[in-house]
């Protein structure tokens, strides 16, 4: 079997991106597990189907799948892929595009030739919603996880976050809480786990440990996370930038009821044939 993808990337987060158009993917796990594989496959962060959306309001879907085969409802830095993919493939309309994503409708803006504005919608901080295993909604919440006492605040983009504040984000332990948080029994989907520093109420640097995937370059959908609990906190203002270790993204959220808007660039690295 011979399957042509593209590959790019948003600040270092980088996906293989599969024309569905015309066919499903037709990939088992097994084969999306190989074909991320760094040194026997090409690699990937994320692999992006780009299909027909079946609903009315939208011409294009999108799915989203990590490194580990494992499904995703939603990824941000791949939401920006997408519409640039769509543009260079001709199909992309000009203005505010929506675009269905596995979590529901989010809606896209070409800005310049690579960067893109999402529209990414309401942050949902409700336990049941996450999904995450505790009594009652608040702030923060504080579990005992790896045999220490870790306090993190927690939310839905369409896909779960758990966010840590820490003040030195060099020294932060990405791999070992990361690892335990997304597998704690308290997530039962799992989740996503972001660190993040605040540098200033505008200014905040963030390490994202990815579910299915580890610590990755830059997580669009964790910093969205990262500045909905933290604002939800009353610790940042409503622009926000979001130093990531592959780049900055540019966020919006002016509160509850209202979407988080993320703004970054998008870019094509190669085409190629992945002889399976
Ligand atoms: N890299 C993404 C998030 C991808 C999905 C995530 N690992 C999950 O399983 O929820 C982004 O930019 O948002």
């Amino acid at each position: 079997m011979t399957l042509h993808f593209s590959k790019m990337h948003g600040i270092g987060n980088d996906f293989v991106v599969i024309d569905c158009r015309a066919a499903p993917l037709g990939l088992s796990t097994a084969e999306i597990r190989r074909l991320a594989d760094r040194h026997r496959g090409v690699g990937f962060d994320q692999l992006l189907t780009i299909e027909r959306a079946d609903r009315a309001d939208c011409v294009w879907r999108y799915d989203i799948y990590n490194q580990d085969g494992s499904h995703a409802g939603q990824c941000g830095n791949g939401a920006r892929c997408v519409a640039l993919w769509l543009q260079r493939a001709g199909v992309l309309p000009s203005g505010t595009v929506r675009l269905q994503s596995p979590s529901g409708v989010i809606e896209v803006e070409m800005r310049d030739y690579k960067t893109v504005r999402v529209d990414m919608g309401l942050p949902e901080f409700s336990p049941a919603h996450i999904p995450l295993l505790i009594d009652a909604e608040a702030d923060s919440y504080t579990l005992e996880i790896a045999g220490q006492r870790l306090s993190f605040g927690a939310v839905s983009m369409g896909n779960p976050h758990a966010v840590i504040q820490v003040e030195d984000i060099a020294a932060a332990p990405v791999a070992a809480l990361g690892a335990a948080l997304e597998h704690s029994a308290h997530f039962p989907q799992r989740c996503n786990v972001g660190f993040v520093e605040i540098v200033a109420r505008d200014h905040v640097h963030l390490r994202v440990w990815e579910r299915g995937v580890g610590e990755t370059l830059a997580c669009g959908s964790g910093a969205c996370a990262a500045v909905a609990v933290l604002r939800r906190q009353k610790l940042v203002d409503e622009k926000v930038r979001v130093s990531l270790p592959g780049g900055d993204l540019q966020l919006e959220w002016p509160g509850p009821g209202r979407s988080i808007h993320m703004s970054g660039a998008a870019e094509f690295v190669f085409e190629g044939e992945w002889l399976a």
